[in-house]
């Protein structure tokens, strides 16, 4: 099967030697990947922007071609103008809003939406889209309910006072994030991770506690997968790929306060293809990967192609990527795959 080469519309690349280690895994079958800003310390200021996509890439080996989309990271005190000029001068594609507190690096987040009111209007005039981290952080929250809890005190609230806002809700997990996508304009997209669509809670919990299968937002309960395949699958334009492919090395996950992340650039499409056939769907995938994520950026699609082909013999993938970091687990989706791919 062939299909316009997938883009990445959520990844985490990091910097220094995890970044070289971990870019070649994406550029060899995506063209472009919206890269996120969760730095220590974060990317805010058009000029972090055009410094990390120097250092991504001088990171990038020889022959291969990548394009890094670049986002700020929204901070209580990010001016107005040097995100709508930046845009302007295409250094970036959007902003990227964390709740502070909600995941990985995200202490520099946004406690008070009020505050970044003056940036978000803005961006809306000038077109620039809004990703979100949509989980609210209060104590008092479940963690099982606080993405559904940000639709209703943050998400809604906000796409009714900015509703020219462009925005995507991002690696969304739950049947109410999707129900909310389609009930919404077209204004409004959801982005899906591979892991989401094949992990449910019980392979975080069942059997032993499993670190390679943590992340935020946390997987939920399987009739919430089984939506998310749904909607990946359905052809929707407002749903595409964000594999939020996010590497913590094997120390920092498994240990006594493990980090949130999975790491799944090398085997997504090789997961895709498996889970789109088993849903009956081959003939969306080309969407999901490749069509609907530019469309909703206001990107033209890629104009190379990648082949994956199904063979006998499983892809023999590692289970370890080694970085200079320490090694990186590769997300294991529990089945062989026996979609290879040639970029
Ligand atoms: N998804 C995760 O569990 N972790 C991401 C942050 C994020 O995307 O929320 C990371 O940077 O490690
Ligand atoms: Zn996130
Ligand atoms: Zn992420």
């Amino acid at each position: 099967m062939t299909i316009r080469r997938p883009d990445d519309w959520h990844l985490h690349l990091r910097d220094g030697a995890m970044l070289e280690a971990v870019l070649p895994e994406t550029a060899r079958h995506f063209g472009r990947a919206i890269i996120m800003p969760n730095l220590v310390p974060p990317v805010v200021t058009a000029d972090d922007a055009n410094a990390y996509r120097a250092r991504i890439m001088n990171a990038l080996p020889a022959g291969m071609q990548f394009d890094p989309l670049m986002m700020l990271y929204l901070t209580e005190q990010t001016d107005p103008a040097d995100v709508v000029a930046a845009h302007k001068a295409g250094l970036i594609t959007g902003v990227k809003l964390y709740p502070a507190g909600a995941t990985t690096n995200s202490a520099s987040g946004v406690r008070d939406m009020d505050k970044v009111r003056p940036v978000l209007e803005a961006m809306a005039e000038a077109g620039v889209p809004l990703c979100c981290h949509g989980e609210v952080t209060d104590a008092d929250i479940d963690i099982f309910d606080r993405e559904a809890v940000f639709i209703d005190r943050i998400l809604e609230p906000l796409r009714r006072d900015v509703p020219q806002l462009r925005v995507t809700m991002e690696h969304i997990t739950t049947s109410t994030a999707v129900e909310y996508v389609r009930s919404a304009d077209a204004n409004l997209a959801g982005s899906i991770t591979t892991h989401h669509l094949i992990i449910n809670r019980n392979h975080i919990l069942v059997g032993g506690i499993k670190p390679h299968y943590y992340c935020l937002p946390v997987a939920k309960r399987e009739s919430h997968r089984v939506a998310l395949v749904e909607a990946a699958t359905s052809g929707d334009a407002r749903f595409f790929l964000g594999t939020d492919s996010a590497p913590h090395t094997d120390p920092n996950k498994e240990q006594a306060c493990g980090c949130a992340g999975v790491f799944s650039a090398t085997n997504t499409m090789s997961c895709l293809a498996h889970v789109f056939e088993v849903a009956g769907a081959l003939d969306k995938l080309e969407a999901f990967a490749s069509l609907n994520g530019p469309l909703h950026y206001g990107l033209p699609a890629n104009n190379t192609t990648i082949t994956l082909t199904k063979r006998d013999t499983p892809v023999g993938y590692p289970e370890k990527l080694n970085t200079g970091e320490g090694p990186v687990t590769l997300f294991d989706p529990g089945f062989p795959l026996h979609w290879h791919i040639e970029a």
